[in-house]
C-alpha cells in the first residue's frame, strides 16, 4: 500500500503548504512573473524523448513547483508507478494488475504477474499480428473469392476504437494507401451502413475488437457486418476469410463464429483505454506496418523509462499532472483543453477524453471514502486553428479559466507552400496572447475609442503548456500518448483514486438492456420507470407506429 491509498489527500503536509502558498500567488499575473524572471521561458521547460514542453506560461512560481513535487513525493507517485510496472494488482476493485507498460517492454525484459513473465506472451502476439498484417499488406491474404483486401473495418467501441482510430488518422502519411481503414463504433445503424456503403465485400476485412466480446454495440455491428458480407458473397463460409477478432474472451469469439485461429489475444491486465498498443491496434498495424507499430511501441517505452528514471522535478508526465492538479484543485478549473496544431491529431482529444475522464472521473478514493478534493477535469479540444474561429473567444475573454495544452509539430508531413509557418505562427501567438493579454493602456495608446476599451481588453493570465514535437511519427506519437497516460496516472495517484476501473459506465448499460425489449413489445401500462422515462418511451413507440 502506498501513502495515497491510506491517508486523505488534504492531510498531506504539502497540501496545507499549497493552500497557504495559493493565497500568496493566486493574483500574480503572468506579466509580473515574466518580468520578475526574464529567463523563465528557458528554465520552465523539460524534455521527454522528442517532446519539448514549455510550462513557463503557467500561474506558478519555482516555489509552487517545489511544493507540488513534494506533494507527488508524499503521495508516493514514484512508488506507485513502480508497483504498477512490476505487476502489482493496483486495480484493487477489479483485482487486476495494470500493465500497459508491459505491452511495449522490449523482448527479453521480465514483467511478472502471479509469478508468470508476461513479456514473451506479448511478443508472441505481436509476432502473430505482424505476420497477419504483412500478409494483408502484401496481398498474400486473400478473401473468399481470391481477391486481396482493400478495406479494413475495425468494429469496436471505447478503448477498442478510439486508440486505433486516433492513431490511424495521426499516422496517415505512414500508411499503405492502397488499404483504407475505417472504424465503426456507434450502435446507430448509420455507422455500419455508411462504412460499408459502396464497398465490395470480396475485398473487405472486418476486425472485431472487443476486450470482453460482450459489448452490445460491437456485437450488434459485427452481426450486421456478417449479414452484409454473407449477403453479398452468398456463402456462410466466407466469414473465415473476412473476419478476425481481437479479444481476451476466446470462448465468446468462437461462439460468434470467428475461428479462434484468427483471434489475437490480450490480457485482463490491459485496461480498455490503455489498449491500443495491444492487439487492439491490429488495424493500425495493417495500416502502418509492423515496423511502424514497433516504432510506436518504442516511443511509448521511452516515456515509460523516462518516468521511471527521471527525478520528479524534470519528469514531464509528472509535471503535467501536477500543473493540472494546481488548476483543478486550487484555481477550481473544471476543464482542460487539448489543442493540437496538426490536422493529423484531429482525434486526439476524443482519445484523451476516454483516457482521462474514464480514468479519473471518480468521486471515491481507493478505500471507498468520498474524495476530499475535485478530481479529473472535463477534457476537450479540436485542432487549431479551427478552434480559434469558434470557441477561443471564451478562452480569451470568458469568465472561466481554461488551462490548455498547445501541441505543435515543427516539420510537417505535408509541407505545402506557406501553410506550416502560418499554422505555427498561430501556435505561438495564441499562448502569448492568452498569457500577456492586452491592457486598456495599450488600447488607448492605439487610439481605440474609450467605449470600446473594455470590450477590446484582454486580461491575459490564462495558462497554457506548449508541447513541441520535431515531427509526427509513430515514435513521437507513442511518446505523446504515453506522456498523457502517465500524466493521468500521476493525478489519479495524488487523488488516491482507482484510475483503472470504470464502474460508472455500468448503470446505463443495465438500464438500456432492460429498456430495449420494451421499445418493441408489451403494453404502455407495463412500463415501470419514472414518469419522464415512461412518457418518453411511449412517445417513441407511437412515433415508430408501435
Ligand atoms: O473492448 P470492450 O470490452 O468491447 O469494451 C469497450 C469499452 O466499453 C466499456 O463500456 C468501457 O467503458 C470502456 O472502457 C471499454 O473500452
Amino acid at each position: 500500500m502506498t501513502t495515497s491509498e491510506q491517508t486523505p489527500l488534504t492531510d498531506a503536509a504539502a497540501w496545507a503548504r499549497l493552500n497557504a502558498h495559493y493565497e500568496q500567488v493566486k493574483d500574480l499575473h503572468l506579466r509580473e512573473l515574466f518580468e520578475q524572471d526574464p529567463t523563465r521561458g528557458e528554465t520552465f521547460t523539460a524534455s521527454a524523448g522528442d517532446l519539448f514542453v514549455d510550462y513557463s506560461k503557467n500561474r506558478l512560481t519555482a516555489e509552487t513547483l517545489e511544493i507540488l513535487v513534494d506533494l507527488a513525493r508524499e503521495r508516493g507517485v514514484a512508488e506507485r508507478f513502480e508497483a504498477m510496472v512490476t505487476g502489482e494488482k493496483i486495480n484493487t476493485t477489479e483485482g487486476r494488475a495494470v500493465l500497459h507498460t508491459a505491452l511495449r517492454a522490449p523482448r527479453g525484459a521480465v514483467v511478472e504477474v502471479d509469478g508468470v513473465d508476461v513479456v514473451p506472451q506479448v511478443h508472441e502476439v505481436l509476432d502473430r499480428m505482424a505476420a497477419f498484417a504483412d500478409s494483408v499488406r502484401s496481398g498474400e491474404w486473400v478473401g473468399h473469392t481470391g481477391q486481396r483486401i482493400r478495406t479494413v473495418i475495425n468494429i469496436g467501441i471505447g478503448g477498442s476504437d478510439l486508440g486505433p482510430a486516433m492513431a490511424y488518422t495521426a499516422l496517415k502519411p505512414f500508411t499503405q494507401r492502397e488499404i483504407e481503414c475505417r472504424f465503426v463504433s456507434n450502435v446507430d445503424g448509420a455507422d455500419i451502413a455508411e462504412a460499408t456503403r459502396g464497398l465490395d465485400a470480396a475485398t473487405t476485412l472486418f476486425i472485431v475488437s472487443s476486450k470482453t466480446f460482450t459489448t452490445l454495440e460491437t456485437l450488434t455491428n459485427a452481426t450486421t457486418a456478417r449479414d452484409w458480407l454473407v449477403g453479398q458473397l452468398g456463402d456462410e463460409s466466407a466469414v473465415a476469410k473476412h473476419f478476425v477478432a481481437v479479444s481476451t474472451n476466446a470462448e465468446a469469439v468462437g461462439g460468434f463464429g470467428i475461428d479462434t485461429a484468427n483471434m489475437f489475444g490480450f490480457w485482463d491486465w490491459v485496461g480498455g483505454r490503455y489498449s491500443f498498443d495491444s492487439a487492439i491496434g491490429l488495424s493500425l498495424m495493417v495500416a502502418v506496418g509492423p515496423d511502424g507499430f514497433r516504432e510506436l511501441l518504442a516511443g511509448m517505452h521511452e516515456i515509460d523509462e523516462h518516468v521511471r528514471t527521471t527525478p520528479l522535478e524534470r519528469n514531464v508526465p509528472v509535471l503535467l499532472g501536477l500543473i493540472g492538479i494546481w488548476y483543478r484543485d486550487f484555481f477550481g478549473a473544471q476543464t482542460h483543453a487539448v489543442l493540437p496544431y496538426s490536422q493529423y491529431l484531429d482525434k486526439l482529444a476524443d482519445y484523451l477524453q476516454q483516457l482521462d475522464m474514464e480514468s479519473n472521473g471518480k468521486s471515491v478514493t481507493l478505500s471507498g471514502q468520498p474524495v476530499d478534493a475535485p478530481t479529473g477535469p472535463i477534457v476537450w479540444g479540436t485542432p487549431g486553428t479551427n478552434g480559434q474561429h469558434a470557441y477561443y473567444q471564451l478562452i480569451h475573454q470568458g469568465t472561466t479559466m481554461v488551462p490548455a495544452d498547445f501541441i505543435g509539430i515543427a516539420r510537417p508531413a505535408e509541407d505545402v507552400g506557406e501553410h506550416q509557418d502560418l499554422l505555427m505562427a498561430n501556435y505561438f501567438a495564441q499562448p502569448e496572447a492568452l498569457a500577456f493579454g492586452k491592457t486598456p493602456e495599450a488600447l488607448r495608446e492605439e487610439g481605440v475609442a474609450e467605449e470600446l476599451v473594455p470590450h477590446r481588453t484582454f486580461e491575459g493570465n490564462r495558462p497554457t503548456n506548449s508541447i513541441l514535437l520535431p515531427e509526427l511519427t509513430p515514435r513521437t506519437l507513442g511518446q505523446l500518448i504515453a506522456t498523457y497516460e502517465h500524466k493521468v496516472f500521476t493525478q489519479g495517484t495524488i487523488w488516491g483514486i482507482n484510475s483503472f476501473d470504470q464502474w460508472g459506465v455500468e448503470l446505463g448499460k443495465v438500464l438500456a438492456k432492460r429498456i430495449a425489449p420494451e421499445l418493441t413489445a408489451g403494453s404502455d401500462a407495463d412500463l415501470a420507470h419514472d414518469s419522464s422515462t415512461n412518457a418518453l418511451i411511449r412517445r417513441y413507440r407511437s412515433l415508430r407506429g408501435r
